[in-house]
């Protein structure tokens, strides 16, 4: 990453005909970097990357990909002189051409076969150039899609959910290959996705985005550990929300005094991650009596709910996850916590304070 803006979004606006899809985005991704965009289905993300790339007009706001203005309401660079590459949930290859004929489409024939040899072997497809699309697995095709968006040398690369029609195992192996790809290429790039996983194994900078809005944007270690509010932490994963008063840099909870990650000094709602809250067999200084009410095996590690003593003021389910072998279900625990607890803001108290699931 060099740490100047690559693609710059300033309070943009689009509609489909009279309803509103965009309202008042800004992102800023850095050249060289690889970021995420992250939202549940419907909330705007395939419009955005069809703005930036140039099929979808942007209404009023700024796209400009260093420093070249793209579309502000009024002017808009036609999409095939953006130099932006955009690989769909598809691939959407040619099915007459062979990959190399895929993967050369467009380029200058001066240098184009160098560089469509340089593209095989950057996705790891040497030895497929005279392959037709229908004579490739699903994961080779959306490499060779890949490989055919990077060939032109776009300043920027955008990928909308490209690996969601994959199994779940090729499509673990092939976001960390494309990830890896993207960055011996030195590219820039985003992508959309409603997978947490996908966007937490990808990227360097995610921007979660709600409503038609960017809601946080940060690294993934940040907005996991610091979310901006209850939605965000619902978007990278499961929280145990609890009520807290804030006394003296500590939350105050039914665990007893917790240290923050920031002290805010309002009352309102904390949050831990599973990981966070421990099993023990004996109760010990602010631990919480709890019933374990299930448990699933998840390979590297259990995922346990439990239904908290009814006297305190806690969700009636908290979750937690274990590498140790978990107790039955049903079976009488306690619960302590680990680590700092992270203040959200308390607006909506009643509605948040409760574990949610993502
Ligand atoms: N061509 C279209 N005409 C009218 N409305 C549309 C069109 N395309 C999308 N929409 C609407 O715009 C909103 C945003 O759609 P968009 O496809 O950008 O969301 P998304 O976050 O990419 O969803 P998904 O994850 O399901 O692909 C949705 O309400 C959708 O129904």
């Amino acid at each position: 990453m060099t740490g100047q803006p690559g693609l710059l979004i300033e309070q943009l606006e689009a509609a489909h005909g009279r309803s509103p899809v965009l309202t008042g985005l800004d992102l800023t991704v850095e050249d060289g970097a690889l970021a995420c965009v992250l939202g549940p289905s419907g909330c705007g993300k395939s419009t955005l990357l069809r703005i930036v790339a140039g099929f979808h007009p942007a209404a009023r706001g700024r796209v400009t990909l260093r420093g070249r203005l793209l579309d502000d309401g009024r002017t808009r660079v036609p999409a095939e002189r953006r130099r932006i590459g955009y690989v769909p949930q598809d691939g959407a290859l040619f099915p007459h051409l062979t990959v190399a004929a895929n993967i050369g489409f467009g380029l200058p024939r001066d240098g184009r076969r160098e560089r469509v040899g340089e593209m095989l072997g950057l996705v790891g497809l040497d030895g497929l150039a005279d392959r037709h699309p229908h004579q490739l697995s699903g994961g080779q095709q959306q490499r060779v899609a890949l490989a055919r968006a990077l060939a032109p040398r776009p300043q920027l690369l955008l990928l909308d959910e490209p690996f969601a029609a994959l199994d779940a195992a090729l499509r673990t192996e092939l976001r960390t290959e494309v990830a890896a790809t993207l960055r011996r290429a030195g590219a820039t790039a985003i992508l959309v996705t409603h997978d947490v996983d996908e966007a937490l194994a990808f990227a360097d900078a995610i921007a979660v985005m709600r409503d038609g809005r960017i809601v946080q944007a940060d690294t993934p270690h940040a907005l996991y550990h610091r979310p901006a509010d209850a939605s965000v932490a619902r978007a990278l994963g499961e929280a145990n929300l609890l009520p807290a008063k804030q006394a003296d840099g500590y939350a105050v909870t039914a665990f007893g005094p917790l240290p923050l990650t920031s002290d805010t000094g309002q009352d309102g709602v904390v949050m831990l991650r599973p990981h966070q809250l421990r099993m023990t067999c004996e109760p010990g200084p602010h631990s919480v009596p709890a019933r374990v009410t299930a448990c699933l095996f998840r390979g590297h590690d259990h995922r346990v709910e439990f239904a908290p003593d009814p006297g305190r003021d806690l969700p009636e389910r908290l979750v937690a996850y274990t590498d140790a072998p978990p107790p039955a279900v049903g079976s009488e625990v306690h619960l302590r916590t680990q680590g700092p607890a992270h203040p959200l803001p308390a607006a909506g108290r009643s509605a948040e304070a409760e574990t949610v699931a993502s």
